[in-house]
């Protein structure tokens, strides 16, 4: 089959309890800029039980047209019943670029769909292009550590598929005179391809303040070592009355939730105290904290860059300094306690 029957640049509408995720909606925005650039048309494709008022949102947000799957074997998301509606609509319709959120959902589902339908796929892209004289998408990506950008092609498969994080790409204007078609789409599903019971959902307790509202903050970066030793952490912001936030190192290990990243692609912060403990200061982090009143960094590379942003350097290991520091506090606690 010739690729010059994909058409279309498609944004799939990643929507959690009937929420349309905002990375879905960044996606749009891209997605608007380079379906005009083809000249062609942007679908969003939006999968779940009970969806369809969300349909005209995406409309509004820059698609053409929805394409809308309802069934209520879709209502929460299983990786085998979305991949198999995904995999079949693409098989029949045949477009030519397929963009979704890196959200834990997307970076599941994106890699499956891929290999059901026999294209590749370009991960956590920052920048997308079309090439002006073969067309092709260029999709552009961090590699070797974040050392180099890489612009990978696909130029014999489709469709061309990619993953973009949240928070890369720029939504459009909302508009409500905006008008599109609504496409309903048979899921196809029966009871047997749904092969996972979820039994329960068990929503995360959010940290009641944000870090960007905290005046101090302790910051852990990849030189933690691990998830554990952020307990740690917890307790010297505990001690210090804030919060622990983190690098993208950790947030992409699993060690922090992606609300408390601080960086170009996390959250900007501005606190009294900024506690930067195995962080390396790389330039996407510093922009995110720069501005805090005072610095203060724990690293055992004197070399590391943050202690040229730091107003207080500190060249040690952290799992000595840190619980130094969390006795020297509680101490000078005692003895204020005792006056
Ligand atoms: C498009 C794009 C967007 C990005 N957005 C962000 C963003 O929003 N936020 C962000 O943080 N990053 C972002 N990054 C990633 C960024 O480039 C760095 O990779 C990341 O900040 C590194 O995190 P880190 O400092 O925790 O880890 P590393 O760079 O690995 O640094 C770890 C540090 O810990 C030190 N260390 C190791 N062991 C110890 C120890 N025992 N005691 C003391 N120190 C120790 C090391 O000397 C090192 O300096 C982005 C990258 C790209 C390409």
């Amino acid at each position: 089959m010739s690729i010059l029957e994909h058409k279309g640049v498609w944004v799939f509408a990643e929507q959690r309890a009937g929420e349309i995720q905002k990375v879905s909606l960044e996606l749009l925005g891209k997605g608007r800029e380079l379906a005009d650039t083809l000249g062609t048309k942007l679908t969003a494709v939006l999968l779940g039980n009970n969806v369809k008022e969300m349909a005209s949102e995406l409309i509004y947000y820059g698609a053409d047209e929805v394409i809308l799957v309802e069934d209520e074997l879709l209502d929460v998301y299983i990786t085998e019943t979305y991949t198999k509606v995904m995999s079949k609509i693409i098989k029949e319709k045949k477009p030519d670029i397929i963009l979704m959120g890196a959200t834990a959902l997307g970076r599941d589902l994106a890699p499956r769909v891929s290999a059901r339908v026999h294209t590749g796929l370009t991960a956590d892209c920052t920048t997308l292009e079309i090439d002006e004289e073969s067309k092709h998408l260029l999709m552009t990506r961090p590699a070797f550590g974040g050392n180099i950008m890489a612009t990978i092609i696909c130029p014999d498969h489709r469709p061309q598929m990619s993953t973009v994080r949240p928070g890369v790409m720029i939504k459009q204007e909302r508009n409500e005179e905006r008008q599109g078609e609504i496409i309903e789409f048979p899921s196809g599903l029966a009871k047997e391809d749904v092969n996972v019971e979820v039994i329960e959902i068990v929503k995360e307790e959010k940290q009641k303040m944000k870090i960007e509202e905290a005046e101090v903050l302790v910051s852990g970066g990849r030189g933690m070592r691990k998830k554990e030793n952020f307990q740690t952490l917890e307790l010297l912001a505990k001690e210090l009355g804030g919060l622990v936030s983190g690098s993208r190192a950790v947030v992409d290990a699993g060690w922090m939730d992606r609300e408390h990243q601080v960086g170009q692609t996390g959250k900007t912060v501005r606190p009294n105290l900024y506690l930067a403990c195995g962080v390396s200061g790389a330039i996407q982090h510093v922009t995110g904290m720069e501005e805090s009143d005072l610095i203060v960094a724990i690293n055992k590379n004197p070399s590391a860059p943050i202690f040229e942003l730091a107003d207080v350097g500190i060249v040690g290991d952290v799992e000595k300094v840190i619980p130094s520091l969390i006795d020297e506090l509680k101490s000078v606690k005692v003895a204020k306690e005792k006056k």
